[in-house]
């Protein structure tokens, strides 16, 4: 699941992909000859993988993997019963196999395609456009529980920490937080109806949706904030829209053909979501209160001229820390004054 994640942000920040890709990537799919003679899921793998390859589809291999092995009831190739890599399939199972490997064909995700996916050991549906959640931003939530850990004296009672998420999606932030806070409560808000509905589901699917609200708000607005069903907050989280307006144009084409854009356009230099969460924090944060984000490379050094230039936000950038690639992607922000 991690090489996934790690592939689409390798795309999203990839050279050479310029130009739009959408015409092509649906027209280039053509329907597949029957596959005679080929019945074992072993077979069937080493197939899809050669057409995707042919076809120049990232990661032919995982994905013709994923899929057999979704059709198979498994979540990975390497799950499957051993016994089952050779065992000849039925037509309805090759049939199936087929359908989900022309949508990979026209460049749909394989979490889409799958219609689930997993993040810290959740398992969450995904359904298109709702942002699919990168491994990356498992390594937040990791840091988030770090710090409560650490803070448990102060956030260790009954109700708490109390934690916003702006921009939840599919719920995956939130959901894990509170699947591993279990005196937490988490307020979710996200301005697409699409992301709201889905986090519901999700929510209800794991079971945590009686410490959750799911409310439908674009954090922009002024008026949003003046409801909220519970304050102030010990956190407050968000992996916002960041990408720098001019890169959404080399993004690749499955995030780009079935990713809603206003998961991903942050605006000109990727702020315009990071300094509305910033310069609302201290109206919804307790005194010591706590952000963490989730953030471009080049951001570190933006948001700090930014808050250096809003002293009247009390907010300080007190550790930024690198992901997996060694980029700098996350950000611990703390409210210190009035
Ligand atoms: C990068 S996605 C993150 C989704 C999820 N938290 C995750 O990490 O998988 C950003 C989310 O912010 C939401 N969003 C964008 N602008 C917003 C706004 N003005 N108010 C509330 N949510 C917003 C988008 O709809 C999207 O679901």
């Amino acid at each position: 699941m991690e090489l996934w994640g790690r592939m689409l942000w390798a795309l999203l920040s990839g050279p050479g992909r310029r130009g739009s890709t959408r015409g092509w990537a649906f027209s280039s799919w053509q329907p597949q000859p029957p596959l005679a003679g080929l019945s074992s899921a072993i077979e069937l793998v080493s197939h899809w993988t050669g057409v995707f390859e042919k076809r120049g589809i990232p990661e032919a291999r995982e994905s013709s993997e994923y899929i057999v092995a979704h059709v198979l009831g498994a979540k990975t190739f390497q799950s499957l019963r051993p016994a089952l890599w050779t065992q000849p399939l039925t037509s309805q199972q090759l049939q199936c196999i087929r359908e989900l490997s022309s949508r990979r064909l026209q460049r749909m995700p394989v979490q889409y395609i799958l219609g689930e996916w997993d993040f810290q050991g959740l398992s969450l549906r995904m359904v298109p456009p709702v942002f699919i959640p990168r491994p990356e931003t498992e390594e937040l939530v990791e840091w988030v529980l770090e710090e409560v850990a650490q803070r448990s004296h102060a956030v260790g009672s009954p109700g708490s920490p109390l934690i916003l998420e702006v921009g939840c999606g599919s719920g995956a932030i939130s959901l894990s937080l509170l699947s591993q806070l279990p005196q937490s409560r988490v307020i979710a808000v996200d301005k697409r109806e699409a992301a709201i509905s889905l986090t519901h589901e999700n929510a209800q699917r794991l079971r945590l949706q009686d410490r959750i609200w799911i409310i439908h708000l674009d954090m922009t607005s002024e008026r949003s904030w003046t409801h909220l069903p519970w304050g102030p907050m010990d956190l407050i989280v968000s992996n916002p829209p960041y990408v720098f307006h001019q890169d959404m144009e080399q993004l690749a084409p499955e995030i780009r053909s079935y990713e809603d854009p206003a998961a991903l356009d942050g605006g000109e230099e990727g702020m315009d979501i990071i300094t509305h969460i910033l310069a609302l924090a201290p109206r919804l944060l307790k005194d010591s209160g706590s952000i963490f984000l989730e953030v471009d490379p080049r951001h570190p050094e933006l948001v700090s001229s930014w808050l250096q230039s809003r002293p009247d936000l009390y907010l300080n950038l007190v550790a930024v820390r690198r992901d997996f690639c060694g980029r700098p992607r996350f950000l611990h922000i703390r409210r210190s004054g009035p």
